[in-house]
């Protein structure tokens, strides 16, 4: 008998997992957030929110000046692992390492960004938008791309068609990812996991709705569920 798709999907997941760090992250959180906050306070608040609806991990982004505090100040948070997102240069990679970030994840491809990240011995998640930004993250030995903005680079057919080219490689499309299309980027193997926003929007965290923050994770995590993540 053939394995289901869904089988067989499972394994190649967990044998990259078993190779790779990053898969491992990915495999143990298919959906990550994309965390914006003002403050240290508002990122601790975000990460108990995001852990009490099931969601495991949390991108903090350097987009505003309190990035390095908060991912410092999650650190306290149980059960959470914290990364750094929206990393641009080097000068970040560091403040991020120096903060505790377990990953790093940049919205395209810098090699020095790259670099930096594997040599402090941390996980390094570049987005890459076209076949020749993966083709210079395979040269540095990266295994999973960030596709960014996954909804504007076409999306799921984008995906597929690129991984024909890649066989192997890892994909987690962020961008216009939300509970509407989820389940239709979790459907498909070769995307280890989705990142976005649309549980942790800014007007909730300055509203300081945690509680509607915990809802939005636990729909996420119980959709990825129904995907077999
Ligand atoms: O800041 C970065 O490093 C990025 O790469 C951008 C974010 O991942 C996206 O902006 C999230 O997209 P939405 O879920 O559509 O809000």
């Amino acid at each position: 008998m053939q394995p289901s798709r869904e089988t067989s999907g499972a394994t190649e997941r967990d044998e990259a997992a078993a190779k790779s760090p990053l898969a491992a992250l990915l495999a143990a959180n298919p959906v990550v957030p994309v965390v914006v906050v003002d403050s240290a306070e508002d990122g601790v608040n975000v990460g108990k929110a995001l852990v009490a609806g099931g969601i495991t991990t949390a991108e903090v982004t350097f987009r505003t000046a309190a990035g390095a505090d908060a991912i410092r100040a999650m650190q306290e948070v149980e059960g959470l692992t914290v990364g750094a997102g929206t990393v641009i240069n080097t000068a970040q990679v560091e403040a991020a390492v120096a903060a505790g970030a377990k990953y790093i994840v940049s919205p395209g491809f810098s090699a020095d960004v790259v670099r930096a990240t594997l040599d402090a011995g941390i996980i390094s998640l570049p987005a890459c938008s076209d076949a020749s930004w993966i083709m210079a993250a395979l040269e540095l030995g990266i295994d999973t791309v960030k596709f960014f903005p996954a909804s504007i680079n076409g999306g799921v057919p984008a995906i597929k068609a690129l991984s024909a080219a890649f066989p192997g490689l890892g994909f987690v499309p962020t961008g216009g990812v939300n509970a509407d299309n989820l389940a239709e980027y979790l459907s498909v193997d070769v995307i280890r996991a989705c990142g976005g926003s649309w549980m942790v929007k800014k007007d909730l965290v300055v509203a300081g709705d945690w509680e509607q923050i915990t809802r939005l994770s636990a729909q996420a995590i119980q959709i990825a569920k129904e995907c077999g993540r």
